[in-house]
């Protein structure tokens, strides 16, 4: 089957969906971004502004925004799930109830977590949600980006993650300008997987930062938290090999060293002292990697995989640790070789 790929319907108007959204108009797509809130919609048609999630940016005037999702989703032959992985199953079934018959769209998400209780990847939840007689295939689109920089045309360089080749080039071709550059990639499970599990690193990396660590104590705990991401994602079916590229170290990297990073961001502001529930109330945006540490601790005690540095994490978040005290327990674990844990 011939995959078109003009029409595109985007859902989140937040950081990430606004400003893809845009980047599809640039080149030359026709794009419907649905939000859940009218005063949203009424100043992205009106003043081409998204003035809560990133006050600097104007918008093409041409990107059409709705909180009709009937209209969003009307002719689309692409769908992009832009909002927090605990919302998705919700939106996809919502999406299903409105897929016409013969419509055949390519999903695609830009969210990085994994389902509370389920555990399970979103392209799996998708999948469950949207028949498959009713979709071309289901892309991830990862790798390290922030809105932000985006927002600016800086560089940025990500991955189309799909089974189907078809559907990952699709979103690709889609993308691709001169300083948006997208690769395929067929291991979904490695993609999604790192996506998710980077966030619960930076959270570390910014407590680091807000304790006043220096840069070594950066370096391990980015290092030593790849070789863990690695563990539990090669015992979940993903190609070791997919942690070393963009969606992997790449945007590890760039979540435990950006001040854009909201999980970063977090982490800092409990290394500083402050209590969670105050920084989730006042973040104002998404902080995917608290659900996502709660999800991994979970399935690595299931699979029995070693995963020190997300056990604690857990134990801070989860069970009011003390972080020094984290960190001194950590230090403490008996020697062990390199070799033999790096994934
Ligand atoms: N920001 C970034 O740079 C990047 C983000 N991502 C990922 O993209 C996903 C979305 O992140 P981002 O856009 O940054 O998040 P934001 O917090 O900036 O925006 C979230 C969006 O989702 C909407 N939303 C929240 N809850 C629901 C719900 N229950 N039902 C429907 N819509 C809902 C919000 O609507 P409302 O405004 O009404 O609350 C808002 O439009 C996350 O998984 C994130 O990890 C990936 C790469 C980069
Ligand atoms: O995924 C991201 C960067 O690639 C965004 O990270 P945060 O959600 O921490 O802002």
């Amino acid at each position: 089957m011939v995959v078109l790929c003009e029409k595109i319907a985007v859902i989140g108007a937040g950081s990430w969906g606004s400003v893809l959204a845009n980047i599809l108009i640039l080149n030359g797509k026709q794009v419907c971004i649905w939000s859940r809130r009218q005063e949203q919609v009424e100043e992205l048609n009106n003043l081409h502004t998204n003035e809560h999630y990133l006050p600097k940016l104007k918008y093409d005037p041409r990107l059409e925004a709705t909180t009709s999702l009937a209209r969003a989703l009307a002719g689309a032959d692409v769908i992009l799930f832009a909002i927090p992985t605990k919302a998705i199953r919700a939106m996809a079934q919502q999406v299903a109830t409105l897929l016409k018959a013969g419509a055949h769209p390519v999903i695609v998400h830009a969210s990085k977590g994994l389902e509370l209780k389920t555990h399970k990847r979103i392209s799996e939840i998708l999948a469950e949600e949207i028949p498959s007689e009713n979709r071309a295939g289901i892309v991830a689109l990862s790798g390290p980006s922030h809105a932000e920089e985006v927002a600016r045309h800086d560089l940025t360089l990500i991955t189309a993650a799909a089974k189907d080749k078809k559907a990952a080039q699709c979103v690709q071709k889609i993308f691709m300008n001169e300083y948006f550059r997208v690769y395929t990639n067929s291991d979904i499970i490695g993609v999604e997987l790192g996506a998710a599990f980077k966030n619960i690193i930076a959270l570390g990396a910014g407590a680091l930062h807000g304790l006043g660590y220096g840069d070594d104590a950066k370096a391990a705990l980015m290092t030593r938290g790849l070789a863990e991401i690695a563990r539990l994602g090669v015992a979940l079916g993903a190609d070791p090999m997919t942690f070393i590229g963009l969606t992997g170290v790449g945007d590890l990297i760039v979540t435990c060293t950006s001040v854009h990073s909201r999980n970063w961001r977090a982490g800092d502001q409990l290394g500083r002292g402050q209590k969670l529930a105050d920084i989730v109330a006042n973040m104002g945006m998404v902080i995917e990697g608290i659900n996502t540490t709660k999800a991994a601790y979970e399935l690595a005690q299931q699979k029995q995989i070693e995963m020190p540095i997300t056990e604690a994490i857990y134990e801070v978040l989860y069970q009011g640790k003390e972080i020094k005290a984290a960190i001194a327990d950590l230090m403490k674990r008996e020697g062990r070789s390199e070799e033999e844990t790096n994934y």
